[in-house]
């Protein structure tokens, strides 16, 4: 018999639900189970369902981080399922294929449109191109059985190309040696070539097995800034059969810039204007930029401190392009300077007095006293600050800065994108045990978590993240208002030195522009990021999140682990998969990024070479796994009932149990 606590799981009822909503719910949760299944076989087909899903192995969980814009890369990493889809080709058909026919068969599945286009030139006959057809027909079939072997039949189903439900199901269900069914078979076989389907059918399968691979993405956060293609990520993961996000620092802006806050929206513009972005917010998000790059030229020049970064390969659109990035880069460098003092001002909580840098200038000598001591200012651009008053805006910054935040709060586009990062989203996750984090939990040197007294009110831990999750939920829903505690405190999430996203004590970007002692430069990170290499606390930490600490991991993002350092910490229980997608890190990660799987065998963390592009990986067959390092691996199969999903499932079939006991 289910009592109400297995039902207040069920039912995802929190510790304020009193008794008597309780017993409405229950009550009300048995009605709605009647009306659902009013009849015993209506029962007891659920049941038998439900169990059998219980009992098939647990889907692979696809875990990537940081992924900055990076839009080819990423998907290449989704198209190939982090090297599981070659993985499970080398299990079906090692023996019978030569490394270099998987290797084929493989880019097949991952860009089937490029790849049958270009084995069409290289075919002398018809004939050569029919039974070319006809071969990978026969062995698509084949492997997308394997790569549905996990999943029901209806789950199978829902991944099928509508246009080809009922042939796949066709093929795939019966059995091809069998002397009555052969010949229907060759038949529906011949007829997807002769009737000029092969190509269709070829990508649409395709599609269904990168879909059928992986169950489930984590994306641990910083989805946005430094890379050219953010919209494309976000429009990739908006068609994600199964996805959630966890929030990293980047995203907090942008999330920010579209709630109200001017000081989130000025540092996105500022990131695109220093990475040569700024299409992301013209073309992509249509927002007009035209009368910042005026007030812009007309109050700055060249600057070597402020010219956007070029990667290899990249060229400018017009003569004149630099400068004028160049100029809107101070331009909005300079208002954030300036902004940062109203906040500071504004926030004493936040405890960021030591940021506001303007007044601790010596405008005539060109020097700042930074924690005492006084260094020279090199680049400087300060023509709009009033010494006296070096935080005020002028008349003509205040009106540039409105019009962008109006015009950003207008764009369909962006708003798309972002109501899916808030809809699928959180701060943090925990899922099958496991706790998603894009940066840290904030500590002390001994490892206790952090307090933050923020409005007269102490949160710790877990409640910490609660309380900030709550607060971005609140500044997303009003963004007309721009100066209220919930807007500012997606900016404290950015850059605040007990930001779970951030992590480290100050973010030096003013000191990266304008001064040379490299020592300034330095952001001391949080304890937390030592501390995470020692086994006790991340059990600890697990453990506050109500996880089980000896069998769950803790997964992050945020920090790119750099040449010759570990991704896996702590016995395993630490996974760090951050190794720089971004080209702009590439240098000291050196290789592409980490991406983790977990299989019903446990996890596996997959490193990965840079990316070229996707000609070379077509027309040469490069792939661009390196390594995969297993991290657990379980001689028990874990199933669906050992998940979360599966948690919930056994809920129900106690209530459909009840049912039939009645
Ligand atoms: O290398 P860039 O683009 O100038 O950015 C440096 C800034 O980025 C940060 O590392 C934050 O970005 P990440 O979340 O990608 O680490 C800041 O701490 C630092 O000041
Ligand atoms: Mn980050």
């Amino acid at each position: 018999m289910m009592n109400f606590s297995d039902v207040s799981q069920a039912l995802n009822i929190s510790s304020e639900t009193t008794t008597a909503d309780m017993e409405e719910l229950f009550s009300y949760s048995q009605k709605l189970m009647r009306e659902k299944y009013p009849t015993k076989q209506a029962v007891v087909t659920e049941l038998m369902n439900l169990e059998a899903i219980l009992s098939l192995p647990k889907g692979t969980e696809h875990f990537v981080s940081d992924l900055h814009g990076e839009y080819t890369a990423f998907d290449h990493v989704l198209r190939n399922g982090s090297g599981n889809v070659k993985q499970k080709l080398q299990d079906t058909f090692g023996g019978r294929m030569t490394q270099k026919t998987i290797q084929e068969f493989a880019t097949l599945i991952y860009y089937p449109e490029e790849k049958i286009a270009y084995e069409k030139q290289h075919f002398a006959s018809k004939n050569d191109l029919d039974q070319w057809y006809l071969d990978i027909i026969v062995s698509m079939l084949e492997f997308l059985q394997v790569a549905a072997r996990k999943y029901t039949r209806s789950k199978v189903r829902k991944a099928l190309d509508p246009n080809f439900t009922y042939i796949t199901e066709e093929l795939l269900y019966t059995n091809h040696q069998d002397n009555a069914k052969r010949q229907y078979i060759n038949r529906l076989l011949q007829n997807l070539v002769a009737l000029e389907q092969a190509d269709e059918f070829i990508i649409a399968t395709a599609y269904t097995i990168q879909r059928l691979v992986v169950d489930h993405l984590h994306v641990i956060g910083d989805v946005y800034d430094r890379g050219e293609a953010p919209e494309k990520i976000m429009d990739r993961l908006m068609e994600y059969h199964s996805i959630d996000i966890q929030w990293g620092n980047h995203d907090l802006i942008w999330l920010g810039a579209i709630s109200g806050s001017k000081l989130s929206l000025l540092n996105i513009l500022r990131i695109c204007a220093r990475y040569n972005n700024l299409s992301i917010i013209e073309d992509a998000y249509g927002i007009n930029l035209r009368h910042l790059s005026k007030f812009a030229e007309e109050n700055y020049q060249d600057n070597p401190a402020f010219r956007p970064k070029l990667l290899k390969g990249d060229t400018f659109n017009f003569d004149g392009e630099q400068l004028q990035i160049t100029q809107i880069h101070q331009a909005v460098a300079m208002m954030q300077f300036k902004l940062e003092g109203h906040i500071i001002a504004r926030r004493p909580e936040f405890k960021m007095e030591s940021r506001g840098l303007l007044d601790k200038i010596d405008y005539e000598k060109q020097t700042i006293k930074i924690n005492g001591k006084t260094y020279p200012l090199e680049n400087t651009c300060f023509a709009t600050i009033d010494p006296k008053d070096p935080y005020k805006l002028t008349a003509e910054e205040e009106e540039v800065i409105n019009n962008l935040l109006r015009s950003v709060s207008k764009s369909p586009q962006l708003r798309r994108h972002l109501d899916f990062m808030m809809e699928k989203g959180n701060m943090y996750k925990c899922y099958n045990g496991n706790l998603l984090i894009h940066g840290c939990m904030p500590v002390d040197e001994k490892g206790n978590f952090k307090t933050i007294k923020f409005q007269n009110k102490a949160y710790t831990g877990q409640k910490m993240m609660d309380f900030f999750e709550e607060q971005v939920r609140i500044a997303y829903a009003h963004p007309e208002i721009e100066d209220d505690f919930a807007t500012d405190v997606l900016w404290y999430l950015w850059q605040g030195e007990n930001s779970p996203l951030f992590g480290k004590k100050d973010m030096t970007t003013f000191e990266r522009y304008f001064i040379a002692d490299k020592k300034t430069h330095h952001e001391e990170k949080n304890p937390y990021f030592k501390l995470r290499h020692d086994v006790k606390f991340c059990e600890k930490l697990l453990s506050e999140f109500g996880l089980d600490p000896k069998e769950g991991h803790i997964i992050n993002g945020h920090t790119p682990v750099k040449k010759g350092h570990e991704a896996i910490m702590a016995d395993g229980k630490m996974i760090v998969i951050d190794g720089g997608y971004s080209k702009a890190y590439q240098a000291t990660t050196g290789i592409g990024g980490y991406t983790l799987l977990y299989n019903s065998y446990g996890l596996q963390l997959v490193a990965h070479h840079p990316f070229s592009s996707k000609e070379e990986a077509i027309e040469q067959g490069h792939d661009i796994i390196s390594t995969r390092r297993v991290i657990n691996y379980k001689l028990k199969r874990k199933l669906v009932a050992d998940t979360d999903i599966g948690k919930q499932l056994q809920q129900k079939v106690a209530l459909l149990r009840d049912m039939l006991a009645e």
